[in-house]
């Protein structure tokens, strides 16, 4: 039993040497990337999903309250992601394995859950209510399958993305407003960097060992928090846009458009009621 826990006890094992900055963290760079941009990102994800609210600070969203239940289990849900992935990279350890994809595994159900606009539910689902067992009963299969081979979770779970892509290509099919596409094409940048990172590091690390550069996961830390940056606002912007459309989401950035480092948020355009 406490060998699971145990230091090195993991499937997989990054491209960065183990223990070589410190004693008790085995790979320094991946376990810090975290610290510098996902709890940052969290932070920042915290004022795009809060946005919601902005065009009338105290004004509420279809009765939702300022920080709304769907988000805050959105935003725990990410950051929980964050710190189990920073235990990973700290131990290498069997259990910090499964706590890393398992904790992206349920953000993903969550995010979902909650956000995945009705249009696209199968036919055979009627309402958000059914969606939500629909995604619990996956979430808690693929939960129990996931321990069979954990190195192979990781894959599976990058190619969600692609059910993001597919539905951002959709989306934009329908879609005239050139903020929205800019947005897109921003977040799709962001994450062909990261994910080109991450098979580097995965497929490649003898090469990078070899002229003593095996930082690529920790590249992919970096990138993904940020193509996440720009797919929250994007996500929110369509639910918005079928399920509430009367508050005409409107794609911004703070500080400015013109800034050169900018956080994306969603503004709503008309007035609404007060809390
Ligand atoms: C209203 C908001 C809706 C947003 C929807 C998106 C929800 C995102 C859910 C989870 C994101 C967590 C991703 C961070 C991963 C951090 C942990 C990590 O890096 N783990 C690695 C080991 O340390 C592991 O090898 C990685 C596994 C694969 C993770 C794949 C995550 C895919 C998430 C999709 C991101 C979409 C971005 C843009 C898509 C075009
Ligand atoms: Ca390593
Ligand atoms: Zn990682």
């Amino acid at each position: 039993m406490l060998s699971i826990f145990s230091y090195l006890s993991a499937e997989v094992d990054w491209c960065e040497g183990n223990f070589e900055r410190s004693t008790i963290i085995a790979e320094y760079y991946n376990t810090s990337c975290f610290w510098e941009t996902r709890d940052r990102t969290t932070l920042f994800s915290l004022f795009l999903l809060i946005p919601l609210k902005l065009p009338g600070v105290g004004g509420c969203l279809h009765g939702e309250p300022f920080l709304s239940f769907r988000t805050l289990l959105t935003q725990s849900a990410l950051f929980l992601a964050g710190v189990f992935s920073m235990y990973f990279h700290m131990t290498l350890s069997y259990v910090g394995q499964l706590l890393d994809e398992l904790s992206i595994l349920w953000t993903l159900a969550v995010a979902y859950s909650f956000w995945y606009p009705k249009v696209y539910f199968p036919r055979c689902i009627k309402n958000r209510k059914h969606f939500l067992w629909l995604s619990g009963v996956i979430t808690v299969v693929s939960t129990l399958m996931s321990f069979i081979k954990p190195a192979f979770n990781a894959y599976v779970l990058n190619c969600i993305a692609f059910h993001l892509l597919y539905l951002t290509w959709r989306e934009l099919k329908k879609c005239k407003d050139k903020r929205v596409h800019r947005m897109a094409a921003v977040m799709v940048m962001w994450w062909g960097l990261a994910i080109t990172s991450w098979i580097a590091d995965k497929w490649l690390c003898s090469l990078w060992q070899t002229i003593n550069f095996p930082y690529f996961h920790s590249f992919w830390h970096v990138l993904i928090a940020i193509s996440l940056l720009y797919c929250c606002p994007l996500v929110i912007y369509f639910n918005i846009t079928y399920e509430m459309p009367s508050f005409k989401p409107k794609l911004e950035y703070w500080p400015s458009n013109s800034w050169p480092v900018v956080v994306p948020y969603v503004a709503l355009e008309q007035p609404h009621k007060q809390c």
